[in-house]
């Protein structure tokens, strides 16, 4: 069975969530928190005369803001952790040109800094905190440019800190993300074995509850008419007990064989039971299913299973019904299988 399958279970586990929790939470934190404080010291910097700096401030406040409420609506999208990204450098570079209360502003840059690293992701900080840093470095080393006034060894100590702040960060967001991925790959497999049958590695009835129903009834547009098949081999009872249970093994991985041979990519074979299996076609009518159920049948009649010592014509009948929407797909499986059994009882190796 596939990963990409597998990956859809994927969004339905815990981890991506925590993850995706983690960088919301902190785009809130800096966005809520963060700008209600910077509102409370613009207000202050006003009141003693600090009109850069109050302005500065406000500015920021109101972007982080607004960004913060835009990612309300638009919460499919990650722009919002990007612009908030880029926010932070302008609110470090106004922190570190006024200098904030007393030229002590430069402590605000190392919560800044962490904010940033989370939220825009570890990769992607990489450049955003070159571009921060390296700006902070380039105002710090022209402070003639600047309207604050740091003391030389306030600088020293602030980059030296700054450095080894910005090494553990690092160190501390890329082991948590070699843990997520060990920890996503565990679960990919756990998942894959799960939903996989063992013998014919095809995904079993578990993979097609929790995984592409579920998928169907969110997309129903992809999906419905959505044709089932279900198949069961001919005297499969007859084969065990003539060459042995591992031809009889044999057998059923040649008929998967075949079965996926006349299907499309998108069409679904599962194993559903000894020698039963379900075959979904999305998007296609009764009609067109029952044709393609006949295709199937015909083709494992015409191919017969053979190996070094025997060769054995093989036969399967099939049951087939349409659900039209999400609600007859249990429904349309009840019918299948009757169907499948009025298929045996009226002489075999025929659809119904
Ligand atoms: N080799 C092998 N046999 C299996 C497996 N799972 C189920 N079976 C066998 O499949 C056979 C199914 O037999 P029945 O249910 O009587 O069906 P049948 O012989 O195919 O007869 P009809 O379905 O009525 O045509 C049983 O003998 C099971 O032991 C498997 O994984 N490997």
């Amino acid at each position: 069975m596939d990963h990409s399958s597998i990956r859809q279970l994927l969004k339905y586990t815990h981890q991506n969530k925590a993850e995706v929790k983690r960088r919301r939470l902190t785009l809130f934190f800096i966005s809520y928190v963060g700008s209600s404080i910077m509102a409370i010291l613009a207000i202050e910097n006003l009141m003693v005369g600090n009109n850069l700096l109050a302005f500065l401030l406000g500015l920021w406040s109101c972007a982080i803001f607004f960004n913060a409420i835009f990612s309300h609506l638009y919460s499919g999208s990650d722009v919002h952790y990007y612009i908030a990204g880029v926010l932070v450098i302008f609110m470090s570079l106004s922190i570190v040109y006024t200098g904030g209360y007393k030229n002590t502003g430069l402590y605000f840059i190392f919560p800044l800094l962490f904010i940033q690293i989370i939220i825009v992701g570890y990769k992607a900080a990489i450049i955003y905190v070159i571009v921060t840093m390296g700006s902070i470095v380039y105002g710090l080393y022209t402070p003639w440019l600047l309207q604050a006034n740091y003391a030389d060894e306030h600088v020293t100590r602030f980059l030296i800190s700054a450095f080894c702040f910005i090494c553990v960060a690092f160190i501390g967001e890329f082991f948590w993300n070699q843990s997520r991925k060990e920890m996503y790959r565990d679960t990919l497999e756990n998942m894959r074995q799960a939903n996989t049958d063992p013998l014919t590695k095809l995904p079993n009835r578990r993979f097609l509850e929790a995984v592409y129903f579920a998928r169907a009834t969110e997309d129903p547009a992809d999906y419905f008419p959505l044709s089932v098949v279900i198949l069961d081999i001919d005297h499969f009872k007859v084969i065990n007990d003539t060459y042995g249970h591992d031809v009889g093994d044999d057998v059923l991985v040649y008929i998967t064989k075949l079965m996926k041979a006349s299907v499309r990519a998108t069409d679904i074979v599962a194993r559903t039971g000894g020698e039963e299996f379900l075959i979904i076609f999305p998007s296609v009518n009764l009609s067109n299913a029952v044709k393609l159920a006949e295709k199937m049948r015909v083709h494992i009649e015409n191919n017969p299973y053979k190996s070094a010592e025997i060769e054995h014509r093989v036969t399967a009948s099939l049951g087939v019904q349409t659900a039209l929407t999400d609600a007859q797909i249990e429904e349309a499986i009840k019918q299948a299988d009757i169907n499948l059994y009025e298929a045996k009882r009226t002489g075999r190796n025929k659809v119904v």
